[in-house]
């Protein structure tokens, strides 16, 4: 389970709810927020769909292995990373070496709902969008399932619950450690 408060990063597919999750979780612990995808826009000055236009998704992914590099030399944050993130071994140790990992993993169905209508993902535009998310599914989870520390079945749950529950979670593993 996640140990001792270090760093704690959020792993999933697109919509799983990392950003929304991570963000609350950080607030409730006074932990500082990153996001993985928000470094590489900001440093940039653009946005993800753009940078996958101009310069592919091979690209895409050699920033995001420099975002990662950088943010993991960091302590005490929390950081929602891309949904591909896990795709490439050298970031896969990266998060594996230097915090805590959760794999906030939903549902097909629950995934579609809450990406469907969003522009923002390159990944999902055209076509048919539950059948792009049916095979990242296939291919990815057990990848994310592998790396974590931890897997969250989000579910019905709003994000406010999975915050609480997570932030249980934590503190349980805290307590644990403490008293070693
Ligand atoms: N548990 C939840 N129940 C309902 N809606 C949720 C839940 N978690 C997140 N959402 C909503 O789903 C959408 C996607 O969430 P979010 O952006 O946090 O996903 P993400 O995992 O960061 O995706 P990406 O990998 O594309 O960055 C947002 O509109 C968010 O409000
Ligand atoms: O699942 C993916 O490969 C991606 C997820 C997003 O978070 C972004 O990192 C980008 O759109 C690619
Ligand atoms: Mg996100």
């Amino acid at each position: 389970m996640v140990g001792k408060l270090s760093n704690i990063y959020f792993i999933g597919l697109m919509g799983a709810g990392k950003t929304t999750i991570g963000r609350l979780i950080a607030k409730q612990l006074g932990m500082v927020f990153y996001d993985s995808d928000h470094e590489i826009e900001r440093k940039t000055g653009v946005k993800i769909p753009l940078i996958f236009e101009l310069e592919g998704v091979d690209g895409f992914r050699k920033r995001e292995t420099a975002a990662l590099e950088e943010l993991c030399q960091l302590e005490n944050i929390v950081m929602a990373t891309g949904g591909g993130a896990v795709l490439l071994p050298e970031n896969r140790e990266l998060l594996k070496n230097n915090g805590k990992i959760v794999y906030l993993r939903a549902s097909v169905h629950d995934l579609w709902l809450r990406t469907r209508n969003d522009k923002s993902r390159p990944l999902l535009q055209g076509g048919n969008i539950r059948q792009k998310l049916e095979q990242l599914y296939i291919d990815r989870d057990p990848i994310y399932a592998a790396l974590a520390d931890c897997i969250v079945d989000t579910g019905a749950q709003s994000a406010n619950e999975i915050t609480s529950y997570i932030e249980q979670l934590i503190k349980e593993a805290s307590n644990k450690e403490a008293v070693k």
